[in-house]
């Protein structure tokens, strides 16, 4: 029998014992739309304070996936259970034009939360300055840094990031991906950030899912030490074998993804 129990807990989910705490459990997940499973009977769960990363080929499922965990999708059957804290940041940054940016931040909190809250979140991505400022006097990566405060001003124990930095250009992606990671060590929520791009999600995540057939098909950790390079000793074997789950020939290092040879995402949650 098809059951809707998307049941928001107000703690991290429970685990059995034994287990690491979890932020987040999913059983017998199933999305359809017209008729089609895009979800089809899909468990995950995902360690508290976890950085998880979501691969998968164009349309299958993963953006389905983090708007079902975002409590934005309950056409569902399965049990879903996420932490009430938790909150979205999407590829477009979806901030209201006419509300300036300390406002945007704030946009949807309960009571009459105090600019300083929204002053504080802005100075967390580095916009002290732009707290004033209009949306459409933004760069990209600053309505993009501005989006991230808006979902952090909300304390989440589960940040979902669907292709977050999509839409930057190369060198604010690097910095804005530094800045995530930043932001994951100092905060230590459960992170799951849904990619296309492999060195991506070696560069900060703990762990690495690959959705496919309405399910996750593959689910490997990471284990590289950071801060971490493309470079690093296991990160080429990590994405040879990424790709292939991706059904993409890899192109070594000398192919697009060479260019950030030299990054190094610094971030290592206090253990
Ligand atoms: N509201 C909707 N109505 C009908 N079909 C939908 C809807 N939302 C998603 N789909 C379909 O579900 C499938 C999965 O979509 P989804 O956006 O989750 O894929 P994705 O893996 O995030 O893709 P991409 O990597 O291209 O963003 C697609 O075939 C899409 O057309």
């Amino acid at each position: 029998m098809a059951t809707d129990l998307h049941r928001p807990v107000t703690t991290p989910a429970p685990s059995p014992a034994g287990e690491p705490e979890a932020a987040v459990r999913v059983e017998g997940l199933t999305r359809s739309f017209d008729g089609r499973a895009v979800i089809d009977g899909l468990d995950l769960t995902l360690a508290a304070g976890e950085f998880t990363a979501l691969l998968g080929r164009s349309g299958c499922g993963k953006s389905t996936l983090l708007r079902v965990l975002a409590g934005l999708d309950r056409e569902i059957a399965g049990t879903v259970l996420v932490p009430r804290r938790r909150s979205v940041a999407f590829q477009a940054p979806r901030l209201m034009p006419w509300k300036r940016v300390w406002r945007n931040v704030l946009l949807g909190l309960p009571g009459k939360p105090e600019r300083a809250l929204a002053e504080k979140a802005l100075a967390e991505v580095g916009l002290t300055d732009r707290a004033g400022a209009w949306p459409k006097t933004l760069s990209g990566g600053e309505a993009q840094r501005a989006s991230l405060a808006r979902a952090l001003v909300r304390e989440p124990d589960l940040l979902l990031l669907d292709e977050p930095f999509g839409a930057l250009d190369a060198l604010t992606r690097i910095k804005a991906q530094q800045l995530v990671a930043e932001l994951w060590q100092r905060r230590g929520c459960a992170v799951l950030l849904v990619t296309h791009d492999v060195d991506e999600s070696l560069l900060l995540a703990d762990r690495v899912l690959v959705m496919r057939d309405g399910g996750i098909a593959y689910d490997t950790a990471v284990g590289l030490d950071r801060p971490r390079g493309v470079g690093a000793p296991g990160f080429a074997e990590l994405r040879s074998r990424l790709l292939s789950e991706l059904g993409v020939e890899d192109g070594g290092s000398d192919g697009g993804a060479g260019r950030r040879q030299e990054v190094a995402v610094a971030a290592q949650p206090d253990a």
